[in-house]
């Protein structure tokens, strides 16, 4: 196999085996307008302070997994067999209410596309002071309060100015620091980053990144990434789920499934990665040092302006 991917620093492999945060059992999706299912036999462990990566091409059904532990699978889609076990509770069968509970305080999620999940017309700054609100029960006051604390965590400068914003003031990367804000508000023990970085350029996906890690390592949390990109799986994630036409092919440590590959797949896709250039996010770079951002002053400009 290639020699590139051997050359990705990665964090080493969670070796105690503690009780599992989610334990994802036999986990079959079932699409009741095709009649077909879309995911099957799903199963996976993941660990406290664990960060996961979850690769296959498009269409495997890494969105519809992740969805699935969210309770927010889409019309026509639902869990036909097998188990989805959060903190040691059979989650499998709970009702829209029971799932907005555990949403956002045990298991938050941000995807590709920051802007569809703000509303154009509120501050964002409010958007996710609401959260605090509603679900935090916190008063306005405290609310925004603990809003702007969060702003600054996610290194959004000037988080009095970016809280009375619009989403169309904001550049892409400005708002996924909003969303992933949002997503952290009440300190949820699980975040998924669905394609969280595809849509921005390689000098703000490789900040955000660096802010991923480093919340995840201050706030104890476990990750799953959810990624085309191998690169960015093999700096960030200890182990790895390799997903083909809604089935795992291969699992293991971040060592064991892309740098010797045993599924033909797997093998393909490392190949197919090595050949669009992952030297670009590899070098000079690397999560021993917890720093996925390139440093070079040069570079920093060429990326979106942090307020
Ligand atoms: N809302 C939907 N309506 C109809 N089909 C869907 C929907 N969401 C997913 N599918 C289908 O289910 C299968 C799995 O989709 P899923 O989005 O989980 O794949 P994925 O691996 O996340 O792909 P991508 O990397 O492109 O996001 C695909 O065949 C897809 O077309």
């Amino acid at each position: 196999m290639s020699t590139n991917l051997l050359q990705a620093p990665h964090p080493p492999a969670v070796e105690s085996r503690p009780e599992p945060l989610l334990s994802v059992r036999d986990l079959t999706i079932h699409n009741q307008f095709a009649g077909t299912d879309v995911v099957r036999g799903v199963g996976f462990d993941l660990n406290r302070g664990e960060i996961l990566g979850l690769v296959g091409e498009s269409g495997s059904g890494k969105t519809l997994t992740c969805r699935s532990l969210l309770g927010i699978l889409p019309r026509g889609f639902a869990v036909d067999a097998g188990s989805v076990e959060l903190f040691g509770e059979d989650v499998t069968g709970y009702s829209n209410k029971e799932w907005s509970k555990i949403r956002g305080t045990s298991i938050s999620a941000i995807f590709q596309d920051p802007s569809s999940y703000l509303n154009p017309s509120i501050p964002v700054g409010k958007q996710v002071s609401e959260v605090f609100r509603v679900k935090g029960k916190l008063s306005r006051r405290e609310a925004k309060t603990q809003t702007l604390e969060l702003l600054r965590a996610v290194h959004l400068r000037e988080p009095e100015l970016v809280y009375g914003q619009y989403t169309h003031e904001l550049s892409g990367g400005m708002l996924q620091r909003v969303l992933i804000a949002s997503a952290l508000a009440l300190e949820p023990k699980i975040l998924i980053a669905d394609e969280a970085t595809t849509a921005l350029d390689v000098t703000v996906q490789a900040e955000i990144l660096d802010l991923l890690v480093e919340l995840q390592e201050a706030k104890g949390m476990s990750l799953i990434v959810v990624s085309h990109d191998l690169a960015v799986v093999a700096q960030l994630c200890s182990r790895v789920l390799v997903l083909k036409s809604g089935e795992i092919v291969e699992q293991g440590t971040t060592a064991e499934v892309l740098y010797s590959p045993r599924h033909e797949y797997t093998r393909l896709l490392v190949s197919e990665h090595n050949l669009y250039g992952l030297d670009r996010f590899i070098a000079g770079q690397g999560l021993a040092g917890q720093g996925l951002a390139q440093k070079e002053p040069a570079e920093k400009g060429a990326g979106e302006h942090v307020h």
